[in-house]
């Protein structure tokens, strides 16, 4: 059975980060889910997000759908499918109510990874390095999601592997004794 890593945690904790370094050096598919929210700068649809409007999102057959900081967001079973179809596992970045319906849903095909930092890791300057715009960053920090999802929720306790990513090197030592977990077939461990 193919694997489907679900990365979460607030804005700026890396979970895009971590995405990106599992389809490098893992080569597991990014699955490209749907948001009504703009593209920030550099951002591409059909890769980082099929930006929808509320029209168009209102079509679409999803998995699961949530509101996040005012915006729509969703992902669908056939993005998850095709993504699936050529690689040898999937990596998708949800907000902790989507990772706990994937959980609930798709069982043990599915890793939660919940990533973390420590208080003193000022995620608001993260925000900043990565580009997005002051105001944006002030309404993303201040809304409830975000605050909510700095906590890994009583639905994932238990369930999830937590990581925190103060230090990339030691986040990269953890990713790969992961997925040295996760790409040896069962029975073989
Ligand atoms: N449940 C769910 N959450 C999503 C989906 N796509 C993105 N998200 C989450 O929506 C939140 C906001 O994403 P984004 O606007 O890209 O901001 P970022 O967290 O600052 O990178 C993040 O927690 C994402 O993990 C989706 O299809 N379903
Ligand atoms: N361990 C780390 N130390 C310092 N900066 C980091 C680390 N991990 C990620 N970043 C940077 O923080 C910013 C937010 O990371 P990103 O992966 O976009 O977060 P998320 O997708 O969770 O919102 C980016 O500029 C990224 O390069």
């Amino acid at each position: 059975m193919k694997q489907i890593i679900v990365l979460c945690g607030a804005a700026g904790t890396g979970k895009t980060t971590v995405q990106t370094y599992l389809q490098t050096y893992f080569n597991f598919a990014r699955v490209v889910t749907h948001t009504t929210r703009l593209p920030r700068q550099g951002e591409v649809n059909g890769q980082d997000y099929y930006f929808e409007t509320p029209a168009s999102m209102a079509k679409l057959h999803l998995l699961e759908k949530v509101v996040y900081d005012h915006h729509q967001y969703g992902s669908s079973k056939e993005g998850l499918a095709r993504a699936l179809a050529d690689h040898p596992g999937a990596v998708i970045v949800l907000d902790t109510k989507g990772a706990t319906t994937y959980q609930q849903v798709l069982g043990d095909q599915v890793v939660v990874v919940f990533l973390t930092v420590s208080p003193t890791t000022d995620l608001g300057h993260r925000l900043a390095q990565r580009g997005d715009d002051p105001e944006k960053i002030q309404s993303r920090l201040t809304s409830a999601e975000f605050q909510r999802d700095l906590t890994l929720p009583t639905t994932l306790q238990g369930k999830a592997i937590v990581i925190k990513n103060d230090e990339w090197a030691q986040t990269k030592t953890r990713l790969d004794q992961l997925m040295a977990t996760i790409l040896v077939p069962k029975g073989d461990n």
